[in-house]
């Protein structure tokens, strides 16, 4: 590491070229676009204050429109498109890898429904990366309950999930878009966890045989509103702990519970705010995995590629031309 002598990059810049058809289409568009101004300068009207005012307007409208246009052809004229190397990347540094933090926010049971947050969230925790070095976060502005039962329940599941994911390279690693045209009777765990997480969304409160599950739930006791109640931190799956393991005995990544403080006459600047929590000096995570690497991501994207990470670190640990762009 750090040893240049036959140093081999972690990612390649190539340049695909844009076809010469297309090329030629744009110029002729241009072409066409220019004779349009040409034309709007040489027939101005002579006669008629009107007449004179609305070929103005319509020439400006048009220039407007051509300046756009032209904008955005001029950024697409020499496209060029970034591979990266992810077996070099293990080579050379899959034991000094650094922790990663992924910080998902989520802000409404209702509008974000707690399934759709935890797919998100399982999707994250089943990335290509040593678990012990993955952490990931769920911020909840909603303070609601229901999202803290859903991510009990996704703790649960994952167990299951991501040694399911790695012995069939499943691809997307939300079990929602995995699952999407399968009878869910042909998958009973993730069947049974939604429907659980259905029937308890119905009910007002969660339940007291359900509020035994985990201590946790006890924090609710205090939370007089969404925008009046104490910070409520609950590590669900502690990454840093060995005996944290899957049913396959391979260790988990890290799962927190997060939701800041607010309190009535205090701004609390909606995802802002939230991050500042997670990031700042009062930095959530800093206390528990301190990642140097953090990820951002809203409660409705799950990831797509399980390979992200390293597609991301052989941007950033590149010895020579990292700093260009990590
Ligand atoms: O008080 C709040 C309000 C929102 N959010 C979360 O912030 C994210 C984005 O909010 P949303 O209202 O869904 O905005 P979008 O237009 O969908 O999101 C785009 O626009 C936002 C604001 O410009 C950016 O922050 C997002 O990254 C970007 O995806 C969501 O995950 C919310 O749960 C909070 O955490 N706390
Ligand atoms: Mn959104």
């Amino acid at each position: 590491m750090g040893n240049n002598y036959g140093y081999l990059p972690l990612f390649e810049t190539k340049s695909p070229g844009r076809p010469f058809l297309i090329k030629l289409y744009v110029l002729t568009i241009f072409v066409a676009v220019c004779m349009i101004w040409v034309y709007r300068v040489r027939y101005l009207p002579v006669e008629g204050v009107l007449e004179r005012w609305t070929w103005i307007g319509m020439f400006f409208a048009e220039l407007w429109f051509s300046i756009y246009w032209f904008i955005t052809h001029l950024v697409r004229w020499n496209p060029i498109c970034r591979c990266t190397f992810k077996d070099r990347l293990s080579q050379r540094f899959e034991k000094d890898l650094p922790r990663v933090d992924i910080f998902v926010c989520t802000a409404d049971p209702e509008m974000e429904p707690p399934i759709m947050v935890i797919n998100t969230v399982l999707s994250m925790m089943a990335y290509d990366y040593p678990p012990e070095k993955l952490s990931v976060y769920l911020s909840d502005d909603g303070v609601s309950e229901l999202t803290f039962y859903a991510m009990l329940e996704a703790s649960r599941f994952s167990k299951y999930w991501l040694p399911f994911c790695k012995q069939f390279s499943v691809e997307p690693r939300s079990p929602e878009a995995y699952f999407h045209n399968e009878p869910l009777d042909d998958h009973k765990l993730y069947g049974d966890m939604k429907n659980w997480i259905k029937v308890t969304s119905k009910q007002d409160q969660v339940s007291e045989e359900i509020r035994k599950e985990h201590k946790g739930f006890s924090e609710w006791d205090f939370v007089s509103s969404r925008h009046d109640h104490q910070a409520i931190v609950q590590i669900l799956i502690d990454g840093r702990d060995p005996l944290a393991m899957d049913n396959e005995a391979q260790r988990l990544p890290s799962l927190v519970y997060l939701s800041r403080e607010k309190r009535p006459r205090y701004p609390h600047n909606v995802k802002a705010r939230a991050m500042n929590a997670l990031f700042s000096c009062i930095r959530v995570s800093s206390r528990i995995s301190n990642g140097p690497i953090n990820m951002n991501v809203d409660c409705d994207m799950y990831s797509n590629d399980s390979n992200s990470i390293r597609d991301a670190l052989c941007f950033f640990m590149d010895e020579e031309k990292g700093h260009e762009i990590g």
